[in-house]
């Protein structure tokens, strides 16, 4: 089936079609396509159904009218994504008790069959929404779902006939939310094992503990969408990277084993020419010896010159062998070093810094990027800190170089935990990283730096015995509404820079 081309499959669902005598409808049609070709559908999105819920839905008031205006463009895209975002942030400018209250009879529940169907109504609805969580992994269940959905929008439905079907469906569903709970602790399961595998594989390299241990810990429930997408960007960066390295350390060894065979073929060589010229030489002394006349000695000589040319001539054969294989050598190792520049030149574009384990600058762009449209579309605050260590010149030049990298590798430990989940740390450069903090406001934002300010007077940096204070000056900076998170960015720098030059230590607000 796989192996046919796109117009055998299409004419033999035309044929499907005629012989099932089913009327020729765009989904009957697609059906029959992918039950030709063996693969599934594309998911149903209910268009026509998500409009009707969009224009009955009310606008009451101007942030409700912003989300059904996205509603409606994302219905346009078939984005489920899209949709729920709209609808969350809809919810979230709700007015009273219940934002469907539009839908409820005007004469206040005078005519109980409307009221009814409306509720029956707002049953379907839901089911409709919980129905992508549930998988489709049970096709009996897909099956009952299609059917309770028909029954709860007959016409002149009764309460009582839905009860006895709605009761028996909450028990499928009920089996169906297990199943789903359990192949997502199964999934986990099986990535937690994938990341010590990759881990147990590597454990020589520094970079790539550390992203096993973080990707770890961001694979640990309670798990989000942003603590996924996390997991996800994390583990490009690792497959990546041991890709690379794997095939370097083949290559080198392939180049190894060659120039190895090489060597003992030509040292064997070596040894049997000599082996064979020794004998030779020893046979012309004992003809020398024996021989009486000069006659008897000038072939006996011209033998030991002629073997003597040829020993000369592999020697040379075998001395630039030799030297061809040195510079193969030299080459090869000069490609290694040169791989190794390239690794670096990769690693540095990846997403994560190599001595803290944070995102870098691009990690911290595409973070940004996605952040603020997050922002915008669900109508929320959005902060970013720049924060820059105090005095660190100073600490570097007492303690060391090696030091200060582990006073920064241990502000940043302190830091994640300090953070939630959903916020971000970026190293911005040497000693200045960067917090991104979604869903929240200025004062909110200063407040969770000062947090971390304390929390860094509880967790001294320790170098070898000593207790080190680290401290650091931030500026904070609100996104605008209209605001370039670049320009954000500029404020807080300027709020960080105001910090440093009224006493350091502080966090302030740009
Ligand atoms: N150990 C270590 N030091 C770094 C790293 N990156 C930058 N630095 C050092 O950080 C120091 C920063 O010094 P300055 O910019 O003068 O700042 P400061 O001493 O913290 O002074 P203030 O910012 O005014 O408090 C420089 O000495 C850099 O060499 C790094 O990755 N590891």
């Amino acid at each position: 089936m796989l192996d046919r081309s796109p117009s055998e499959i299409a004419r033999e669902a035309f044929k499907r079609l005629a012989e099932k005598r089913l009327p020729p409808t765009p989904e009957n049609y697609q059906t029959l396509y992918h039950e030709v070709a063996g693969t599934l559908p594309p998911a149903h999105f209910p268009f026509e159904s998500l409009r009707q819920i969009a224009a009955a839905m009310p606008a009451r008031n101007p942030g409700q009218e912003k989300q059904l205006g996205l509603l409606e463009s994302a219905i346009g895209q078939r984005s489920w994504d899209k949709v729920e975002a709209a609808l969350v942030a809809y919810g979230g400018f709700a007015v009273g008790p219940s934002s469907f209250a539009a839908l409820e009879p005007a004469s206040g529940g005078a005519d109980p069959d409307a009221t009814t169907a409306l509720v029956l109504e707002q049953v379907a609805r839901l089911i409709e929404c919980a129905q992508p969580a549930l998988g489709k992994e049970d096709a009996r269940f897909a099956e009952q779902t299609v059917d309770v959905l028909q029954l709860l929008r007959r016409p002149q439905l009764q309460l009582r006939d839905a009860r006895s079907v709605l009761g028996n469906y909450a028990l499928r569903l009920s089996f169906a939310a297990e199943d789903q709970a359990e192949i997502r602790n199964g999934l986990l399961n099986l990535l937690n094992l994938v990341f010590e595998n990759i881990g147990e594989l590597c454990m020589d390299d520094r970079w790539m503990r550390g992203q096993i241990d973080a990707l770890r810990s961001a694979a640990t429930p309670p798990l989000n969408l942003r603590r996924l997408d996390d997991v996800e960007r994390r583990l490009k960066d690792v497959i990546f990277k041991q890709t690379e390295a794997k095939g370097r350390a083949y290559e080198a060894q392939l180049q190894m084993r060659q120039l190895l065979a090489t060597f003992v073929d030509r040292l064997s060589l070596m040894t049997e020419t000599s082996s064979t010229y020794h004998a030779k030489i020893e046979q012309c002394a004992r003809q020398i010896e024996q021989a009486t006349t000069l006659e008897e000695l000038g072939p006996v000589l011209q033998e030991a010159i002629s073997a003597t040319r040829a020993m000369a001539r592999d020697t040379v054969h075998s001395r630039d062998e030799l030297q061809a294989m040195r510079a193969k050598t030299q080459e090869a190792e000069a490609q290694i070093v040169q791989l190794h520049v390239e690794l670096d030149r990769v690693s540095a574009l990846a997403r994560h810094d190599a001595l803290t384990g944070v995102l870098n600058r691009r990690g911290l762009d595409e973070t940004l990027q996605r952040e603020v449209a997050s922002a915008r579309r669900k109508s929320q605050a959005l902060c970013v800190s720049l924060l820059d260590v105090d005095n660190f010149k100073r600490l570097n030049d007492q303690l060391g170089h090696d030091a200060g990298d582990k006073a920064l590798l241990h502000l940043t430990e302190v830091a994640r935990m300090a953070i939630r989940p959903q916020d971000s740390l970026a190293r911005y450069g040497g000693e200045e990283f960067v917090i991104v903090l979604p869903d929240t406001v200025l004062a909110d934002a200063i407040a969770i730096l000062t947090r971390l300010q304390r929390e860094l007077t509880t967790r001294y940096f320790l170098n070898g015995k000593d207790k080190v204070l680290i401290t650091f000056s931030a500026g904070v900076a609100q996104l605008g509404e209209e605001e370039a998170m670049a320009d954000a960015l500029k404020r807080a720098d300027a709020a960080m820079y105001l910090a440093k030059r009224t006493g350091k230590n502080r966090v302030l607000g740009g």
